[in-house]
């Protein structure tokens, strides 16, 4: 476990760092303020004890003298208004502190979230195109809140105590050795001894709440992602069920973690009232039965217990709190690591655009997702000259799309190269690259907002350009539905494009790809659901960009492709054939068979 919080701690930046150091610094600061508030009692309640001693001898005595008041019952009423003074100073730093500790946790907490958010965003479409967007939302939500709540703000809170104990039982081994060692030993040994019996059982707890979160939230994508079909098959039950038995392992794994380290309060209660007995009956013995000097030295360890007994709790609590949730940091220590380092992506728009000059082309390409034992691409070549209108048509799987990804620069191939102009793509050249690509893909995302924001995708409101959002709106045939909305580019479209059909979130997708006016437009089954008229009228609009704009398509339609300068066949991932729609249907089987069917 300590390894994992060095590792923890080495995570911080070095500003955290340094902010920790000086909130330990407070910490000691506060620690020693309630050490102050504790011994100041003590000759308090020597002079409530026997206010006789403020005429004999010694230090109460001389104070007695010095202060010149004319009763001693006035100077138990200055010491008393002391103690009260030295007990709100004690308040307030443990109030400021405390204060600064909880703020401090949950900063880190929340830029560990920031940082993870940032890193998963900044990972190529690979990453994405294989993973689990529920895991990564479990992990940036759940998992470092947890880290938050149940280990960095627990470690702050023993922090905090841990000094404090050890400043008050240095205090009471300055004043009586044998009762700091006892006690020390008396309680230490019994919450040692206690953490140990459960830190197997908090262990696996941490795992069984990660390993159960994780199921919840794929549960809760998979069941109202897919609510249509979850409905229609009458299959609730089945979601109910699994997502009833996950929460119930989830509630029990957190309830006996918590159980575990609040219930032994209970016992070390008693282990503490044991000990105060045993106490005043050593201090009867050692004083011969004098209250007087017995009350003083009493209300000081009381006092100190009062304090100290919360503060070994606190140590344990937070200690089995850290054991079972530290599972939390295991599940995003690698991606924590990963993020340390990470520097934030330059704006996209500071690499320019790319002005395409001569041709795109793909040479020998070959690309594998992993984990499959088909190449989806083996061997592909082709080339695309500028301002042409290229269609790639295939059977289904047959790696049209992974070719796209290639020539979208967002999946580097594993051998062979995407060229633009006969010069590879990596750094700024790519990014520009991608800065000149309007791309409508098979499934348009659209976010919960209005169709203005989703046709200029990612721009904060104030940034979009309206002249180019009609342009757009316009150019993929929007306007229609748009006049008939009463609020118009304001409608929201409800969560991925719910209120929507299917051919208006395309158009809408398409919409998107123009915004930027881009310089080479790809479109992978843009068109795919649209009515006939409706596709027409878009391809219409798209062919009349045709010697203005390189135009890149997938159509299962093959009278989606029919106007294309150039068609390519692709088969098993590789180019079988290339011509125009005449030249194939002409002389290949397979694009016959294709035409037959469409
Ligand atoms: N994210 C992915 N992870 C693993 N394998 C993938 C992934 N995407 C595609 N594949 C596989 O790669 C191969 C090519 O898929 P691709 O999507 O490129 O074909 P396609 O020609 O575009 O198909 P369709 O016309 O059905 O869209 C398929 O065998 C597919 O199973």
């Amino acid at each position: 476990m300590f390894q994992r919080l060095k590792q923890l701690y080495r995570l911080l930046t070095s500003e955290q760092r340094k902010k920790l150091l000086s909130l330990q610094v407070l910490v000691i600061l506060m620690a020693f303020a309630q050490v102050a508030g504790v011994v100041a009692i003590g000759p308090f309640m020597a002079v409530v004890g026997d206010i006789s001693r403020l005429e004999g001898e010694g230090t109460l005595a001389q104070l007695y003298q010095a202060s010149g008041l004319e009763t001693p019952r006035q100077l138990l009423m200055w010491l008393g208004i002391g103690v009260l003074v030295v007990l709100t100073g004690a308040a307030l730093i443990s109030m400021y502190v405390t204060w600064r500790l909880a703020l401090y946790a949950h900063q880190i907490g929340a830029e560990l979230s920031t940082r993870l958010y940032r890193h998963y965003m900044q990972q190529p479409w690979l990453f994405h195109a294989g993973g689990s967007s529920s895991q990564l939302t479990s992990k940036i939500s759940q998992e470092t809140n947890r880290i938050t709540t149940s280990v960095i703000q627990p470690l702050m809170k023993m922090n905090a105590k841990a000094v404090m104990a050890l400043v008050m039982v240095t205090a009471i081994f300055i004043f009586n050795p044998l009762v700091a060692i006892t006690g020390l030993i008396l309680f230490g040994t019994a919450y040692f001894l206690l953490f140990r019996t459960v830190r197997r059982q908090l262990a696996r707890n941490g795992k069984a709440i990660s390993r159960t979160n994780r199921l919840r939230f794929k549960l809760m994508n998979e069941g109202f992602g897919g609510i249509k079909d979850t409905l229609l098959l009458g299959r609730q039950a089945n979601f109910n069920q699994r997502f009833a038995q996950a929460s119930a392992k989830l509630g029990r794994a957190k309830g006996v973690t918590s159980g575990l380290s609040e219930v032994p309060r209970f016992a070390m209660e008693l282990l503490a009232f044991g000990a105060v007995i045993f106490l005043i009956l050593y201090l009867l013995a050692t004083y011969d039965g004098n209250l007087g000097q017995i009350l003083p030295v009493l209300s000081v360890y009381a006092l100190a217990g009062f304090k100290l007994l919360p503060a070994f709790q606190q140590i344990y609590t937070s200690l089995a709190k850290v054991k079972g949730n530290i599972a939390a940091f295991d599940s995003l220590e690698a991606d924590l690591i990963a993020s340390h380092d990470v520097t934030p992506a330059k704006p996209a728009a500071e690499a320019g655009k790319y002005s395409l000059q001569q041709n795109i082309t793909l040479e020998n390409i070959h690309f594998q997702y992993p984990g499959k034992d088909e190449k989806a691409l083996s061997g592909l070549t082709l080339e695309i000259p500028r301002n042409h209108v290229i269609g790639l048509v295939g059977a289904s799987g047959s790696g049209k799309s992974t070719a796209i990804d290639v020539l979208l620069g967002l999946m580097p191939p594993q051998q062979g190269a995407l060229k633009v102009d006969g010069e590879s793509l990596s750094g700024e050249r790519l990014r520009a690259w991608q800065n000149s690509l309007g791309f409508v893909p098979q499934a348009i995302f659209l976010a919960d907002a209005s169709i203005r924001e989703n046709i200029a995708f990612g721009l904060p409101p104030g940034e979009i350009d309206e002249a180019s959002v009609q342009r757009a709106a316009q150019m993929a045939h929007l306007d229609e539905l748009l006049e008939r909305l009463p609020d118009g580019l304001e409608t929201r479209v409800g969560e991925r494009g719910i209120q929507l059909s299917g051919g208006q979130r395309q158009r809408i997708g398409i919409a998107r790809a123009l915004y930027d006016d881009a310089e080479v437009l790809i479109l992978d089954e843009a068109t795919s659901s649209l009515d006939g008229i409706t596709e027409k009228l878009v391809m219409d609009a798209i062919h009349d960009f045709s010697g203005k704009k390189t135009i890149i398509m997938i159509a299962h339609r093959l009278a989606t492709v029919k106007q294309c300068d150039r068609i390519f066949l692709l088969e098993a991932g590789k180019i079988v054939d290339q011509g125009t729609y005449e030249e194939l249907a002409a002389s290949n089987q397979i694009f016959q068979r294709m035409a037959e069917h469409a």
